[in-house]
């Protein structure tokens, strides 16, 4: 299994950055930084520059007041006098110091209110371009893999606030310093550069170091904390407790910590090592620098105040420029991810789903299905779909039906915008649904997918959830529960609608596969889209079940809702006014039930498949494939049991499809 944090893709990028580059792109980076911050808060993004600006003019002037004190101090006179002297000096040195304090508060003030903020609006705007493309592009795995990497760069864009405002006043405090320096004495800058250059080298080191680890355990360290979920995971429990794979994995989980920790323990060595010669380094060039001062002063070119002073900017400055390449090391990862947030902004705009379009008629009389060829991505996929021509009629009730894998589930869900055809066209009358405006078409649907999602909130929301842009209605919920025949579901939930379906939640509750069903249907009877698409409704109801919410499927029609049913339960398909059958993507027929059954094509073949199963299985009945005597077609010997009589199917002579009582066509 890939673990896609997007260092795959960065770690090279890092790598081949020297700090030439990195000084390069930082006025970039900045800028990009202080855009979000920005676009967050304004009032905050302004005290911050204004309070790091005003902290480096504050160092400035302090350097040179200090400058001032040395200076009196160090003239000819009694010490009085010197002292009396210094004292305007020293209370610049102290007011500044005051300012500067202040100036720092209200930074750390205004970048703490930044950052949530900053990783407020990047999420936000993370989630609303995830939510507003094309269902094909969260399918798509280059985009997903996106979405895996970019959902770093919100806390990435957060970091960057504070780090960009370290280097600022980095940048500032340096500029101060390296001013006075070379207003002090001019060979006192270079010494400067070289004290710092060796922790420099030291910190870019250990860093990429850091990288290269990471990419390549990066893996190990996804794997070992999905066994650690897994130990912990819900739907995992009962398989860990009854196969006993509890040791299993936690025998793992411990290999691989050691492992882990063995890399880690690698890198702490080398780390020590690299700060150890970047020290001496250090020492080296320190010792380089007073050796200097000392000469100067000893030659009489530099005097002892101005020495002072510049052992005083040489420690300031150096340690800014220490902090300035941290930073800017740390300011390059984030914006690696920052990057891909920006990349997927560009790609989901591609990907969006389209707005405008013309209208749909408001009551169609059909909707058909004019060769449309449909693919998924990817290299090898043979069409889910092809050349499908079929008209749904509204207001009725038309199946699909065929083997697994036939197109039924693609179909409907062309049919609800949610894939466009490659080939073909789809019409809501005479108006092609590719032009139409996306929203008012899925405005129309409700749909019980197969997978439907169960949400984790209370029952209320999630059939509520039907329609959210709505005001939750208590006699609509009511209706809805009853339309689906879910009202059992609700009264057996200990809080009722308000009960919480999310097991692993204090107060929560499980519904078992049937019952969430039923609450899937109440859901899509919430929306009263006018074309309600169920596919396979009943697959985890008991067979009363199962009849009550056919039942409620026709009642449904009755109202002039067109239903679009999908289900391999052929038995229910008869009180379908049409039905298509679909066989590898191709549709092969289409008709009333009856039609095809008497034709003796493939649903008749599927139906007789089904039927024989209920004659096999029942008590007393011969052994497969055996003829009983007497027997005209396997549907009307008595029913197994649990099944109503009238449900069976009976080969050759069809059961009545009625709706409401009255009698379909074909009947
Ligand atoms: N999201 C997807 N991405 C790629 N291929 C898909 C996707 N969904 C379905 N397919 C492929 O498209 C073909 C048709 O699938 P579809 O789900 O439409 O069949 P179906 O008739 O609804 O099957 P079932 O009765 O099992 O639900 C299958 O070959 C399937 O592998």
């Amino acid at each position: 299994m890939r673990y896609d944090t997007g260092w795959a893709q960065h770690e090279e990028a890092f790598l081949q950055m020297n700090l030439r580059v990195m000084v390069k792109r930082l006025p970039a980076l900045l800028a990009s930084s202080f855009r979000l911050a920005w676009q967050a808060d304004r009032a905050a993004a302004r005290i911050v520059i204004a309070a790091e600006l005003g902290r480096g003019v504050a160092q400035a002037v302090n350097l040179l007041a200090v400058n001032s004190v040395l200076a009196r101090l160090m003239t000819q006179g009694s010490m009085e006098a010197r002292l009396r002297g210094a004292v305007p000096a020293l209370v610049t040195v102290a007011c500044v110091m005051l300012v500067a304090a202040l100036l720092r508060a209200a930074s750390t003030y205004a970048t703490g209110r930044l950052e949530p903020k900053v990783e407020r609006v990047a999420t936000e705007q993370y989630l609303e371009r995830a939510a507003a493309v094309e269902l094909a592009a969260i399918e798509d795995d280059a985009f997903h893999k996106l979405l895996d990497t970019a959902q770093y760069g919100a806390a990435s864009a957060r970091r960057m606030i504070a780090i960009a405002t370290r280097v600022v006043n980095a940048t500032i405090s340096l500029a101060a310093a390296a001013g006075v320096l070379t207003v002090l004495h001019p060979v006192l800058l270079p010494l400067l550069v070289t004290m710092t250059l060796p922790s420099a080298w030291a910190a870019l080191t250990i860093a990429r170091r850091r990288y290269r680890s990471f990419h390549a355990w990066v893996q190990h360290a996804r794997a070992g904390r999905l066994i650690s979920s897994l130990l912990t995971e819900t739907r995992a429990a009962p398989e860990i407790r009854v196969h006993g794979v509890g040791p299993f994995l936690l025998r793992h989980f411990r290999s691989m910590s050691e492992s882990a920790e063995a890399e880690q323990a690698r890198l702490a060595r080398l780390a020590a090592r690299t700060g150890l010669i970047a020290a001496s380094l250090t020492g080296l060039a320190a010792t380089a620098t007073y050796a200097t001062l000392g000469g100067l002063l000893l030659l009489g070119a530099m005097s002892l105040a101005v020495a002072g002073t510049a052992v005083i900017a040489i420690r300031t400055g150096s340690s800014n420029l220490n902090t300035l390449v941290l930073e800017v090391n740390e300011l390059h990862e984030n914006a690696l991810f920052v990057g891909d947030l920006e990349r997927l902004y560009v790609k989901a705009a591609d990907w969006a789903v389209p707005s405008g379009g013309s209208e749909l008629p408001a009551e169609p009389r059909e909707i058909r299905f004019e060769k449309v060829t449909f693919s998924y991505p990817g290299r090898d996929a043979r069409p889910a779909l092809s050349e499908v021509s079929l008209s749904i009629p509204t207001g009725k009730i038309v199946a699909l039906v065929g083997e697994n894998g036939s197109g039924k589930t693609t179909l409907v869900k062309l049919l609800a915008g949610l894939y466009s055809p490659q080939q073909g066209r789809i019409w809501w009358d005479d108006v092609d649904a590719a032009d139409a405006e996306r929203t008012r078409l899925t405005e129309r649907i409700a749909m019980v997918a197969q997978d439907f999602k169960r949400w984790p909130f209370t029952a209320r929301v999630n059939i509520a959830i039907g329609r959210p842009g709505a005001e939750m209605s208590d006699g609509r919920l009511d209706a809805s529960v009853a339309e689906a025949g879910a009202g059992d579901v609700v009264s057996g939930l200990p809080r009722g609608l308000d009960t919480l379906l999310a097991r692993s939640f204090s107060g929560g509750h499980e519904l078992s596969g049937g019952q969430w069903q039923r609450l899937g249907i109440a859901r899509a009877a919430y929306r009263k889209g006018r074309i309600l698409i169920v596919d396979e409704p009943t697959a985890a109801l008991d067979a009363r079940a199962e009849l009550e919410v056919f039942e409620k499927i026709r009642a449904l029609a009755g109202s002039g809702q067109t239903v679009i049913l999908i289900t391999h339960r052929l038995a229910s398909v008869r009180h379908a006014d049409l039905v298509h059958v679909l066989d590898a993507g191709r549709l092969v027929e289409s008709g009333t039930p009856e039609e095809l059954l008497n034709s003796g094509g493939v649903y008749a073949e599927l139906y007789a498949l089904q039927a024989s199963q209920f004659a096999e299985g029942a008590p007393g009945r011969g052994a497969p494939g055996r003829e009983v005597p007497g027997r005209e077609a396997p549907g009307r010997e008595a029913p197994a049991k649990g099944v109503p009589a009238k449900e069976m199917p009976a080969k050759g002579v069809p059961a009545q499809p009625s709706r409401n009582g009255h009698p379909t066509k074909g009947s």
